[in-house]
């Protein structure tokens, strides 16, 4: 057949798929209409209704769109002679075979895993190339008999970037493929330099699973956690163009947001209150409050009054210790045994008791005074504003654990709250209560978090497996692992395997080779990267006037297609602001928000300076500089950090 006729032929099955979709849509809306009346009771309604409202966002999101992206020609095994196109969703109206088959779908695996090796019953694999239009614009055909490079992949890999992320399903790498479609069952920590795909694999997997367990997870859910708000709208497109809308996407600090936090810690209080050791000294202050018996408990009930003697309170105290529930739930314990109890020496008197006897004797004063006496009610956020308060206090919990100027150092001098004491609050809240728990939770630059943050995420998957994505050169925080298996005993997965991702898809050749000394110098142990990317331009030059510089690097960077990020230590960022002109396509951003973003072109001004910004200020370097696709620009007045300076 001629290429033309090809095309033609690929051109009517997109129209017929077209077709179709429009009809699944109508059909989903319909239902939207209706579902409410037919379903019977107002539960059903409203889940059916948010079901079937998702169900045709999720449908209305692309009906113009590239609806494919790949097809498959099996010539041997379970799919012999059988085609199948693959594309973001299912396009189908059964009974008819689909026309469209979803990339999660078990048969599209072979897409990203068929190679000249093992060809998986693979004939040819067929990738397609769309104008931005969503016209289809031409194909290519890997025949699989020998290993080829595909030209459209290249091309996907090189296009300048533009706007927020977009989603990688069309060339997903059998690397990354293996990580998307892991096990649900299972944890796993992905270690990757800058560029390789860490965050698109786990956003991918997180649309992965959801389509392989939506069952499972319909429960719990899956939360995808990210360093910053920048960060989460940079990312926040990538799970509703794959049809995933019911993701939530959040930071830690927005998890925890019990109250706003109003100031800032010093870096000495930081230090200790992100430090694991907190965790006993808040668990101590809580079980400080535990009273003891002083007498017997007696109980009016019509005319009879029961009794409860102080020894056996203190033996069900000693045993529920013993037993080490959650606070919450030994305090609800204790009223229950208290209770049975009573119900004993009430049932040797011949009476018949109910569940409403219990309750209404649980709930009695006496009962209620003697339970609030020995384990006593706790508001999380009262306990620790009196622990950072009042020394006594301190002291007391932190005994052995905390020495004296790290426990100076914790004191509050204002009645304020700050991120960190947020997060020592939600540590009470887990002592005495399970807090909402997800079915998978996708932790970004997870390299950042202290072991206290750790511990809130830790208790929001304890039932379910996390994805844990970073890089030990990119932390940038005082407490920044500087291992993953500490770090993952941390996140409540000890034993979780590394697995390492080397192929970076965004830091060009040009580039990587500095960014390399800087690793160097940074001392983590992380395997190297292979650049996919051959082009790419690095310039470093030294000015006199760093704003205008600047301005005249912009003004060039404008001519190129893509995206502009000026980036600079904090401080300077108001200036470079001021002498700028304003443009959709440029962001001037401080360093300290560059991370895990990227830019077609980047700018980076005065390395020196974000160096000296911060303690860890080279490895703040380190992730600036691997920001760029096509073109990094270094302008510097003042010497080269020495790291970089070759
Ligand atoms: N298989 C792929 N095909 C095409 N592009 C890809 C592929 N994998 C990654 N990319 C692109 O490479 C860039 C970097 O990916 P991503 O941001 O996920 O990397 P990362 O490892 O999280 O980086 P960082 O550590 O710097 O945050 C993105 O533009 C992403 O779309």
């Amino acid at each position: 057949m001629s290429l033309d006729s090809q095309l033609a032929e690929e051109r009517a099955h997109l129209a017929a798929s077209r077709a179709v979709l429009a009809r699944m849509l109508d059909t989903a809306r319909l239902r939207v209409a209706t579902g409410a009346q037919v379903a019977g009771d107002r539960y059903t309604a409203e889940t059916l209704g948010r079901m079937l409202r998702t169900y045709a966002k999720e449908l209305a999101a692309e009906p113009d769109g590239p609806l494919f992206f790949g097809r498959l020609s099996f010539g041997e095994g379970e799919h012999r002679g059988q085609r199948y196109y693959i594309g973001r969703r299912h396009v189908a109206e059964p009974p008819e075979e689909p026309l469209v088959v979803d990339w999660r779908a078990p048969v599209s695996r072979a897409f990203y895993r068929a190679s000249a090796r093992d060809r998986l019953g693979v004939a040819v694999r067929r990738r397609y190339g769309w104008s931005v239009r969503g016209e289809l614009t031409g194909f290519e055909d890997e025949p699989l008999d020998h290993d080829t490079t595909s030209r459209l992949l290249t091309e996907e890999i090189l296009r300048p970037r533009v706007g927020p992320m977009r989603d990688i399903v069309a060339t997903i790498q059998p690397d990354q493929d293996e990580l998307v479609r892991a096990d649900l069952g299972a944890s796993l920590c992905v270690q990757g330099a800058p560029g390789t795909g860490k965050t698109a694999v786990g956003l991918h997997r997180a649309a992965y699973l959801l389509y392989a367990h939506r069952q499972r997870l319909a429960r719990g859910g899956v939360l995808v956690l990210g360093p910053n708000s920048a960060f989460l709208s940079y990312i926040g497109a990538v799970l509703p163009a794959l049809g995933e809308v019911d993701v939530e996407q959040r930071t830690l600090d927005q998890l925890l947001a019990y109250r706003r936090a109003s100031t800032m810690d010093t870096d000495a209080a930081a230090a200790v209150k992100h430090d694991a050791r907190m965790a006993t000294v808040l668990s101590r202050a809580l079980y400080a409050g535990l009273g003891e018996p002083t007498g017997p408990l007696a109980v009016p009930d019509g005319s009879f009054r029961w009794r409860v003697s102080e020894g056996v309170l203190a033996g069900l105290m000693a045993q529920i210790w013993h037993e080490s529930p959650l606070y919450g739930i030994g305090r609800e314990r204790l009223r229950s045994r208290i209770v049975d109890r009573l119900r004993r020496q009430a049932e040797l008197r011949g009476l018949e008791l109910g569940a409403a006897w219990a309750q209404r004797i649980g709930r009695s004063r006496a009962v209620r005074d003697v339970v609030d006496h020995l384990w006593p009610p706790v508001r999380p956020e009262r306990l620790v504003a009196t622990l950072l308060s009042d020394p006594a206090a301190l002291a007391d919990a932190a005994d052995g654990v905390l020495d004296a100027a790290e426990q100076a150092a914790i004191l509050r001098r204002t009645p304020r709250w700050t991120p960190a004491d947020l997060l020592l609050v939600d540590e009470v809240a887990g002592l005495i209560d399970h807090p909402p728990r997800y079915g998978h939770v996708i932790v970004d630059e997870a390299q950042d978090l202290s072991p206290m943050q750790c511990r809130a995420v830790a208790r929001r998957s304890t039932h379910g497996s996390l994805t844990v994505l970073g890089d030990l050169a990119q932390g940038t925080t005082a407490w920044a692992a500087t291992d993953w298996p500490s770090q993952l005993a941390h996140l409540g997965k000890p034993g979780t395997p590394v697995i390492a991702l080397t192929a970076g898809f965004r830091v060009s050749a040009a580039v990587v080779p500095l960014a390399n000394r800087l690793l160097a110098a940074l001392d983590v142990d992380v395997p190297a990267t292979r650049p996919v990317r051959d082009d790419g331009v690095l310039r470093i030059e030294r000015v006199d006037d760093l704003a205008a510089a600047t301005v005249e690097a912009v003004r060039t960077a404008l001519r190129q297609p893509g995206s502009i990020g000026v980036i600079a230590a904090d401080a300077a960022v108001a200036g470079l602001e001021k002498a700028l002109t304003p443009d959709p396509r440029v962001t001037v951003l401080p360093a300290s928000l560059a991370k895990g973003l990227e830019y077609d072109h980047v700018v980076v001004v005065e390395p020196a300076d974000i160096v000296a910004a911060e303690p860890r200020g080279p490895h703040r370097l380190y992730v600036v500089l691997t920001r760029a696709v096509s073109r990094l620009d270094i302008l510097h007045h003042r010497p080269l950090p020495r790291s970089i300076a070759g």
